[in-house]
């Protein structure tokens, strides 16, 4: 695949089959335009994704994102959206860049698809210029969950709530974090339960702070633990936001390992104990938990 994060980079002469939009998170709703564009690409066409990035906190990390579509597509531009892209007119976006630089040979958008200056552009002016641009437009119906439309902003809500359930079910995939683990002041070993510290992305949004039952790959493996998102109160002033697992039947040393973590069900909201004592006391409970959920 070919990542580029300049739209002007973009410099094939091949027709393309490509879809248009923010993508922050790849929800089912964007891997329904995805499959399609990807349903599309031959010897001729090349499968292209268009995102604009909004240069706000996001439910992916770049890096993220660029792996879940490695695979996918033969090209991921991931578009700042500057001020040349925000004043550009709609038809102008359609002529010099779907027509001229994607030679687009279909347009692949859901409903309500809207573009350039003053988001004037939509699929409606999408279909006016296509027999005069050479491309087909292909709109896709929106993927709904429990009667709503799907969309980043339901998984945002979803995840403020601590609903990791409900967030995963919207993304078709477990949401997650990963990093290398750092040092704690390595007092869970002496409580009785070893956790890894992972720092969390300042860029990607966490869910509600609290314990979720996790999911853990090491080395390639994969573990069952339960984590705390959060700044862990009770024992720390300087708040900085982790991840901290107790892994479950791993005894190895997972310091400066790059692991990944991901959430499948909510437990609590983080806590700030009035004592070592009590928070010891609860994590124990948060292991039978973890153990329970994983058995069920
Ligand atoms: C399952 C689990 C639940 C936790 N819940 C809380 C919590 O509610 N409040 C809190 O301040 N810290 C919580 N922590 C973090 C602990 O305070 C932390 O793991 C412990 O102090 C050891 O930190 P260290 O790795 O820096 O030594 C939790 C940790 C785990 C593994
Ligand atoms: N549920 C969905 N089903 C099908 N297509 C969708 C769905 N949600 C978004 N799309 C389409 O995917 C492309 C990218 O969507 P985009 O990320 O801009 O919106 P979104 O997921 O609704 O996010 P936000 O909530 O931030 O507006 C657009 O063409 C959009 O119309």
């Amino acid at each position: 695949m070919q990542y580029i994060t300049d739209i002007n980079a973009y410099q094939s002469e091949k027709k393309s089959a490509v879809t248009l939009g923010k993508f922050d998170c790849l929800h089912r709703g964007h891997q329904k335009l995805i499959g399609r564009v990807k349903e599309l690409a031959s010897e001729e066409i090349q499968s292209v994704v268009c995102a604009f990035d909004m240069g706000r906190n996001s439910l992916l990390t770049k890096e993220e994102r660029k792996e879940r579509l490695e695979q996918e597509v033969d090209c991921f531009i991931a578009c700042p959206f500057t001020k040349e892209i925000r004043e550009m007119e709609a038809e102008q976006f359609i002529l010099q860049i779907l027509a001229e630089k994607f030679h687009a040979a279909v347009v692949v958008v859901g409903e309500d698809f809207q573009f350039g200056h003053e988001k004037r552009g939509d699929v409606v002016m999408l279909e006016k210029y296509a027999a005069q641009c050479g491309y087909q437009l292909d709109v896709i119906k929106k993927e709904m969950y429990e009667g709503r439309e799907i969309s980043s902003t339901y998984v945002r809500e979803a995840l403020a709530e601590g609903n990791v359930t409900l967030a995963n079910n919207l993304l078709g995939y477990l949401y997650g974090t990963e990093g290398v683990v750092e040092y704690g002041h390595q007092l869970g070993r002496t409580l009785g339960f070893p956790t890894m510290n992972i720092t969390w992305d300042e860029h990607k949004i966490a869910p509600k702070f609290g314990v979720y039952a996790c999911e853990i790959e090491i080395d390639g493996a994969r573990y069952y633990g339960i984590g705390n998102v959060g700044i862990k109160p009770t024992v720390e002033n300087e708040p900085h936001l982790l991840t901290e697992v107790y892994v479950f039947d791993y005894s190895g040393d997972t310091y400066g390992k790059y692991v990944k973590v991901w959430f499948h069900e909510f437990e609590r909201p983080e806590t700030k104990f009035a004592s070592i004592d009590e928070l010891k006391a609860r994590v124990d409970k948060d292991i039978l938990y973890g153990k329970n959920f994983f058995t069920k």
